[in-house]
C-alpha cells in the first residue's frame, strides 16, 4: 500500500503544465491519479486520457478534465502500472483487464512511464499469467491456437460468468512456461484470429519507477 503510494505519486514528476496525460488503470497508478487531482486543484492544467471506465470515473471524481481523441493532437506522457517488469523493461500487463486500451494509449504517448513496486520486478516474464483479450465468438477455437503456442489458457471469470472487458471481449489468463522471446510471443499471439491484443508490452516503457531495498524511489531508464 505504502510502496504503491510512493512509486505512484512520484510519477507526477513527469507531468508538466499543458500536457495531455494517458491515465493507466490499477491500484498503483491510482495514487498518480489522486496526486494529479490534487495538483489540478492547485492550478495544474492537464487533459487526461483514461485507459478504462474505472479510471475515467476516478479521474472525473478528482477533477481531472477528460480529453476527446478528436480534440487532442498528441499524448505527451502515459503513466501506468504493470504486473511484471523484466530486466529489459518489457512488461506483462492486463491483470485489471484494461490491456487493450492501455496498449493503444502507451503506444501513442511520447513517453511511457511505468509505476511498479519491487515484487513486480523480475528477471524473466512469465510467473504472472499472461492476459490475452479475445472476441467472445469462437473462444474454443482461439483457445486451441493459444495452446499450440505453448500456452495454458484459463478463461477469466467474474462472479461465475466470463469477465468482460470495457471493449466487450473476454480474457484468457495464460500460463507460458517459457517467455524467453517476448516480442515473438507477442506477435504470434496477435496473429491468431480472435485475439484482439495480449498483455506483453515489449520495448514500450521509457522509464520504470520502483523502489530500492531502502525504499528510496528508483528511476530505471530504457
Ligand atoms: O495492467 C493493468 C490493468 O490492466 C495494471 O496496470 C496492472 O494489473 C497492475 O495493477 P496494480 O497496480 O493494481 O498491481
Amino acid at each position: 500500500m505504502i510502496d504503491k503510494k510512493l512509486v505512484g505519486e512520484k510519477a507526477v514528476d513527469f507531468v508538466k503544465d499543458g500536457m495531455v496525460v494517458g491515465l493507466g488503470t490499477g491500484s498503483t497508478v491510482y495514487y498518480t491519479i489522486i496526486k494529479l487531482g490534487e495538483l489540478v486543484k492547485e492550478g495544474l492544467s492537464i487533459i487526461g486520457i483514461p485507459t478504462s471506465i474505472q479510471t475515467e470515473e476516478l479521474a472525473k471524481k478528482v477533477g481531472i478534465p477528460i480529453g476527446d481523441f478528436k480534440e487532442i493532437e498528441q499524448i505527451d506522457v502515459a503513466i501506468d502500472g504493470a504486473d511484471e517488469v523484466d530486466s529489459n523493461l518489457n512488461l506483462i500487463k492486463g491483470g485489471g483487464g484494461a490491456l487493450l486500451r492501455e496498449k493503444i494509449i502507451a503506444k501513442a504517448a511520447k513517453a511511457f512511464i511505468v509505476v511498479a513496486t519491487p515484487p513486480k520486478m523480475v528477471e524473466k516474464l512469465g510467473a504472472f499469467k499472461l492476459p490475452v483479450e479475445v472476441v467472445p465468438f469462437g473462444t474454443e477455437l482461439t483457445e486451441k491456437h493459444i495452446c499450440e503456442l505453448g500456452g495454458e489458457p484459463l478463461l477469466r471469470q467474474s462472479e461465475g460468468i466470463p469477465f468482460m472487458t470495457d471493449n466487450g471481449n473476454y480474457i484468457f489468463d495464460c500460463i507460458f512456461l517459457d517467455i524467453s522471446n517476448p516480442k515473438k510471443l507477442e506477435e504470434h499471439l496477435n496473429i491468431i484470429p480472435g485475439v484482439v491484443e495480449n498483455g506483453l508490452f515489449v520495448g514500450m516503457s521509457d522509464t520504470v519507477i520502483t523502489l530500492d531495498r531502502n525504499k528510496n524511489v528508483l528511476f530505471i531508464e530504457r
